[in-house]
């Protein structure tokens, strides 16, 4: 033992004993701290540095080579390693079988340390809580996705595309930020979806709420990777903590004027219509994500105004920034695959014919299989939600591996998606893999989990594909869709909450001649 540290130890002893504290906690932390060392010894890894853990591997580098060292590390340990940031440690797996465990575990349900940076937006909302207020959540949200609730739904997303398109007029011949413009159409659809109002978005990108949108995405980007902004101590005082505030009022005072009137607005229908026996709302009308949870009830106490905002929140985020990734992802690899193109629009005429000014509605998008397929690809190469972490609050074993208590799992949907062993072929766009009927490649279900799987697994999924198909069929009726840029080269991709590229990825549009 060094003299620095056997005197630190003599001085916590001397101001232990002159304050009178027990020393059971101290001894019981200390026993679990040594349990933890004990267990973390056994698992494969680089090795770390005392104190720092393997910070030192990551200074420095900038945000897109992360997901390349981990990538490396995993090949190098077999698709298991850990990492000790500080004191944490974290256990990256990305073998199938220790999805299966960890995802399909009822157990493992917590959420790891990164997803705190989205606190001060969500709350405890779904994609943050745990325990029985998750159970309970999930429970009275879980038919908020029924199809007879979404079918409405493609109503909106046939308009808002039509502005979308409308817009995109004045960028034939041009070079253009597709994803940028595909973010706010998402932003539009959600808002419209989740509470009934409008942010127009598309129209008015300058909006309030659309600029405090984007500046806790920054703020997010810059917590993940800065180690300043890392922790709340030192994050508290930086010019950007004061950034986040000024944000999360407007959103939050946006999302609770729409409750209040919301509310309103139902109590007055609800006195109006009391002798109605129409309690089958969400068939005869539009009901928003809103209507439901202010129509919900647990323990038979209705949500609080607190309640409801940290839901609809959770919804505005989880449910535009995945979705616009997935739907520049799709453009993009469409317009990589010339021939993939010509297919989705052989099959979008021959499923909506050949005017098109026809909506497209639930059951024709339903019909649209190959454009699933392609949905399908672009989620394996490009999962909108590259990294899922989960931490174990009680020591517990994973195909042999013992876990210590307070480890953050981390699991990639995108390195699973990229796995020579997994996926023939990898890196190539190959909708027909997915074809149930005719391919012959043997996919593995835990080696595809865009959506994350068990219990804990994406509860916007069917909601999300029917918004990409509707924008992908109705964009795909009216403009050939050229990448310009150097198609060889694979986009720089950054894996933060949502994944995104380095660079922003241009498009050239041509109208279509059908
Ligand atoms: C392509 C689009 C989407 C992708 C790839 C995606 C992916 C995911 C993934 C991987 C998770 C699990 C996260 C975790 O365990 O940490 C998740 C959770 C969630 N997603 Fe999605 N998502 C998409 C769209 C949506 C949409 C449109 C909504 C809502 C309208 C939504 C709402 C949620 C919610 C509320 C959760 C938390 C569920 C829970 O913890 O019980 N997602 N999503």
């Amino acid at each position: 033992m060094t003299l620095s540290l056997s005197l630190l130890i003599a001085a916590v002893c001397i101001v232990v004993a002159l304050a009178g504290i027990s020393w059971l906690p101290l001894v019981a932390w200390l026993r679990r701290r040594r349990r933890t060392y004990e267990l973390a010894a056994q698992l494969p890894g680089p090795r770390n540095l005392p104190l720092l853990g393997h910070f030192h591997m990551f200074f420095g580098l900038e945000p897109w080579q992360v997901p390349q060292l981990i990538a490396q590390l995993a090949e190098q340990y077999d698709g298991t390693f850990k990492l000790k940031m500080g004191s944490n440690f974290s256990l990256m797996m990305f073998q199938p079988r220790d999805m299966e465990v960890v995802l399909g575990s009822s157990q493992l349900l917590d959420k790891a340390i990164e997803y705190s940076f989205l606190h001060g937006w969500l709350n405890d909302g779904l994609l943050l809580s745990s325990g029985q207020k998750w159970h309970r959540r999930r429970k009275i949200i879980t038919p908020a996705f029924h199809f007879r609730i979404l079918e409405p739904y493609v109503e909106i997303f046939d308009r808002q595309t039509r502005v979308l398109i409308r817009k995109w007029q004045q960028t034939l011949g041009h070079s253009f930020d597709l994803g940028h413009d595909v973010h706010l159409f998402t932003l539009d659809v959600i808002c419209e979806t989740a509470m009934g109002v409008s942010t127009n978005a598309q129209t008015n990108a300058d909006s309030d709420y659309v600029r405090a949108v984007k500046t806790i995405s920054m703020v997010l980007h810059k917590r993940m990777f800065n180690i300043f902004y890392r922790f709340n101590l030192t994050y508290m005082l930086t010019p950007l903590a004061r950034a986040e505030r000024r944000a999360l009022k407007v959103l939050h005072s946006f999302t609770e004027k729409i409750i209040v009137q919301r509310r309103q607005e139902l109590l007055r229908a609800n006195s109006s219509t009391q002798s109605s026996d129409d309690t089958d709302v969400g068939a005869k009308r539009k009901m928003t994500f809103l209507d439901i949870l202010l129509q919900s009830k647990i323990d038979d106490k209705p949500l609080t105004n607190a309640d409801i905002r940290e839901e609809v929140d959770t919804f505005m985020f989880e449910g535009h920034d995945t979705t616009s990734s997935a739907i520049m992802f799709f453009f993009y690899n469409i317009a990589l695959y010339p021939e993939c193109q010509r297919k989705c629009v052989e099959e979008i005429i021959s499923v909506l014919g050949n005017d098109r000014e026809t909506p497209v509605t639930y059951d024709l998008l339903n019909n649209l299989h190959y454009m699933d397929l392609c949905i399908k690809e672009t989620l394996r190469m490009y999962p909108s939600v590259p990294l899922i972490g989960r931490k174990v609050l009680q020591e517990c074993e994973i195909n042999g591996k013992m876990i210590p208590a307070g480890t953050n799992i981390g699991i990639s949907p995108l390195f699973l998606g990229r796995r020579e062993d997994l996926f023939s072929e990898p890196n190539t766009f190959k909708p027909e893999r997915f074809d149930v009927v005719t391919s012959a490649e043997k996919l593995n279900p835990y080696a595809y989990i865009p959506f994350s799987a068990g219990p804990r697994n994406c509860i916007g999924q069917k909601f999300a594909v029917l918004e990409i198909k509707a924008i992908a069929a109705n964009v795909l009726r009216h403009y050939e869709v050229e990448f310009v840029g150097n198609a060889e080269e694979p986009p720089v991709l950054i894996a933060e909450l949502v994944l995104r590229t380095r660079d922003p990825l241009m498009f050239k549009l041509k109208e279509r001649v059908l």
